[in-house]
C-alpha cells in the first residue's frame, strides 16, 4: 500500500517555477528519501502534501486522501519538521510542546519527555535562550510527539551536531520500525543513503530518478585527488566511470563511478605521492553524471 501517491504534481508561483510534473509513491513502512540541490522542489513539495501551499495542477493523496480536501483530517496522522523553524521566543519550550500536543486528541507528555531526553534537550529553557541547533531540536520534538504514522522531514539534520544526527536517526529508525513511515528531504546524498531505502531526485523542479539506494550505493561515486611523481599522460585516466578529469602539472583529479578496483588497478601502475579519496557532494553528482544521463 501507498501512503503517499504523487502524481503529476505542478506548483508555479506566478511566473516563478517551483516544481513540474512531479510523481513518486512512497510506501508503507519505507523511510523515503527525497533528495536535490538547493531550489530543486524538495520544500515546495512537501508543503503541497501538507497543504500549506495548493498545487496549480496534479494530485497527491495522502493514506489515500486527497491532501486538498482532506488537509486537516490528514495532518493528524502527519509528524512534520519544518527547514526552517519560527518560536514565539518568550514561550518555554514546555509550554510550546504542550500547546503543539492540544491539537492532537491525546496524552503526549510521556512522549515529549522521552523525546527531550534522547535528544537533550532543556524543556525549562525559554526558546530566544535557544542555539539554532536547539530550535531545530524543539522542531523535531514537536514533529514526533504524537506518534504519527507518516514523518516528513525537510532538512532535519541541519543545524545538529554529528552526535545529535546519529542520535536523530536512531530515532527514526525506531519510529520506523514501530511502523511509521517517514519522508526525508536532503541535498546530503550521504546523509540519505544511511537511512533510506529508496529516493526520489529532484532538479530543477523535476523528477529525474528514482532509484533503490543499494544501486546508488553500488555506483560508489568517489572523488579522487592525486599527486604523482611523474606527469601522467592526459588519456591515462580516460577510462569508463572518470567525470570531471584535471590534470595540471603532476597533480590528477576526477570523480569516478563504478568498480572501485578498476580505478585502484590504474593507480597501482603509476607512482604517487599523495592520494585524497572523498565523498563528492550531490551536487558534483548531478554535474557530472545526472545531467549526462549516465
Ligand atoms: N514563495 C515563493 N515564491 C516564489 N518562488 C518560490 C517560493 N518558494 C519557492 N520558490 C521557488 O521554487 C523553487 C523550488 O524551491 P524549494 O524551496 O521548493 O526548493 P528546495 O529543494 O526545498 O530547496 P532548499 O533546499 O534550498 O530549501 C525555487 O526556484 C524557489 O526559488
Amino acid at each position: 500500500m501507498n501512503v503517499i501517491e504523487i502524481k503529476n504534481l505542478t506548483k508555479n508561483y506566478g511566473k516563478e517555477r517551483g516544481i513540474t510534473d512531479v510523481s513518486f509513491n512512497v510506501e508503507q513502512g519505507e523511510i523515503f528519501g527525497f533528495i536535490g540541490p538547493n531550489g530543486a522542489g524538495k520544500s515546495t513539495t512537501i508543503r503541497t502534501l501538507l497543504s500549506l501551499i495548493y498545487p496549480t495542477s496534479g494530485s497527491a493523496t495522502v493514506f489515500g486522501k486527497d491532501c486538498v480536501k482532506f488537509a486537516s483530517e490528514i495532518k493528524k496522522e502527519i509528524g512534520y519538521v519544518p527547514a526552517e523553524v519560527f518560536y514565539y521566543d518568550n514561550m518555554k519550550v514546555m509550554e510550546l510542546l504542550n500547546y503543539s500536543a492540544s491539537f492532537y486528541k491525546k496524552d503526549c507528555s510521556k512522549r515529549i519527555k522521552e523525546l527531550a531526553q534522547i535528544m537533550n534537550l532543556d524543556l525549562n529553557k525559554r526558546i530566544d535562550e535557544l542555539s539554532f541547533g536547539n530550535k531545530k531540536k524543539v522542531g523535531i520534538v514537536q514533529g514526533l510527539l504524537h506518534e504519527p504514522k507518516l514523518i516528513i522531514l525537510d532538512e532535519p539534520t541541519s543545524g545538529l551536531d554529528p552526535l545529535m544526527q546519529q542520535k536523530f536517526f536512531n530515532l527514526l529508525k525506531e519510529e520506523n520500525k514501530k511502523g511509521a513511515t517517514i519522508l526525508f528531504s536532503s541535498h546530503i546524498l550521504n546523509e540519505v543513503q544511511k537511512l533510506c531505502s529508496r529516493v526520489a531526485i529532484i532538479k530543477e523542479g523535476k523528477i529525474i530518478k528514482i532509484e533503490k539506494i543499494s544501486k546508488l550505493k553500488a555506483d560508489n561515486y568517489k572523488r579522487f585527488k592525486i599527486e604523482t611523481l611523474n606527469n601522467i599522460e592526459k588519456d591515462y585516466f580516460n577510462i569508463k566511470g572518470v567525470n570531471a578529469l584535471d590534470i595540471k602539472d603532476e597533480v590528477v583529479s576526477f570523480i569516478f563511478k563504478g568498480d572501485i578496483n578498476l580505478i585502484m588497478k590504474k593507480l597501482s601502475e603509476i607512482e604517487i605521492s599523495n592520494i585524497w579519496i572523498e565523498e563528492p557532494d550531490l551536487e558534483e553528482i548531478f554535474m557530472h553524471y545526472y545531467e549526462k544521463g549516465e
